[in-house]
């Protein structure tokens, strides 16, 4: 057991901490399993910028392993946009829900996608403008969706949601605002991660298998009441599980790494075993 993984807020029937519980079960049990994967805050680190994020080396290739050995049911599901997410995680490639849910490339590559409209790209313009005035605030165009970032400039937050409300309503009644981490968008309303993460269980190979999801935001609590809901298992990264709907934490984006490094790492040893008896 990891000295550092902290807590099993809300999992008080079982006895094994999250990290060795979600290890346990993925590997003695794929075929029963889909996995749901937030990007930032969950897979990596936050950064103070969202270019400035860094990929583990290693990260791309166990998510591959762990989503062969699930036989492909392994989906990330992300406020990015869908190429910037698919670029992260090169050469490999995975079911995405991006925008919060409301792009998606299912398993077989089949996309159901958004186009920023004419509005959101009259939205875009004025805040890129208005953000000149306002030293800190990053704009993020995200295609479909735009982002205010204010970690830069925390004391600008009131300001800033007034301002977002303002053209969320310029873009108009198919757009929300999305809260997040020192972050307000403006995406589309069609979907949120709950819903992905509902279509994908209705296809394959997702389909008959109880979902784990693990997220880090406001945005992936849609996810754990579904989750919850289907008898799965809801992990927040956190350090404790105030203001979650999900029925365990775990600490860091590092363990949720660690579990997957573990998991991949078992793989391959029964790889080598299950060989070793052939020959
Ligand atoms: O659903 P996610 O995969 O967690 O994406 C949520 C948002 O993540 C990014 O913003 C956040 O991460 C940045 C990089 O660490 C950080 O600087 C920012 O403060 C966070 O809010 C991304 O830029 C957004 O587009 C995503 O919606």
């Amino acid at each position: 057991m990891l000295p550092s993984d902290p807590s099993h807020a809300g999992d008080d029937q079982d006895p094994l901490q999250p990290f060795d519980r979600l290890v346990k079960t993925l590997v003695e049990e794929p075929d029963q399993w889909a996995l749901f994967l937030d990007i930032d805050g969950t897979l990596i680190d936050l950064a103070p910028s969202p270019d400035e994020i860094v990929v583990p080396q290693d990260l791309p290739g166990h998510l591959s392993s762990v989503s062969q050995y699930l036989g492909g049911a392994l989906a990330l599901v992300t406020g990015r946009a869908l190429p910037y997410a698919d670029e992260l995680f090169q050469p490999h490639q995975f079911p995405i829900a991006g925008l919060h849910g409301s792009e998606r490339r299912l398993a077989d590559g089949t996309l159901d996608c958004v186009t920023a409209t004419e509005a959101l790209e009259e939205v875009k313009n004025a805040l890129c403008v208005a953000a000149g005035r306002w030293p800190g605030i990053l704009i993020e165009d995200k295609g479909a969706a735009v982002a205010a970032h204010y970690r830069q400039a925390p004391e600008r937050r009131a300001e800033l949601e007034e301002v977002m409300q303002y053209y969320l309503l310029q873009a108009g009644n198919d757009f929300t605002l999305q809260r997040g981490k020192m972050v307000f968008e403006i995406r589309p309303a069609r979907a949120d991660k709950g819903g992905a993460l509902e279509a994908y269980l209705t296809e394959p190979p997702f389909k008959g298998r109880r979902p784990i999801a693990i997220g880090d935001d406001v945005t992936d609590e849609a996810m754990f009441k579904v989750v919850n809901g289907m008898n799965g298992r809801s992990i927040r990264v956190a350090k404790n599980s105030d203001g979650t709907e999900a029925r365990s934490v775990i600490a860091s984006a590092a363990l949720v790494r660690d579990a997957l490094a573990g998991i991949a790492e078992q793989i391959a040893q029964n790889d080598l075993s299950q060989k070793g008896r052939r020959t």
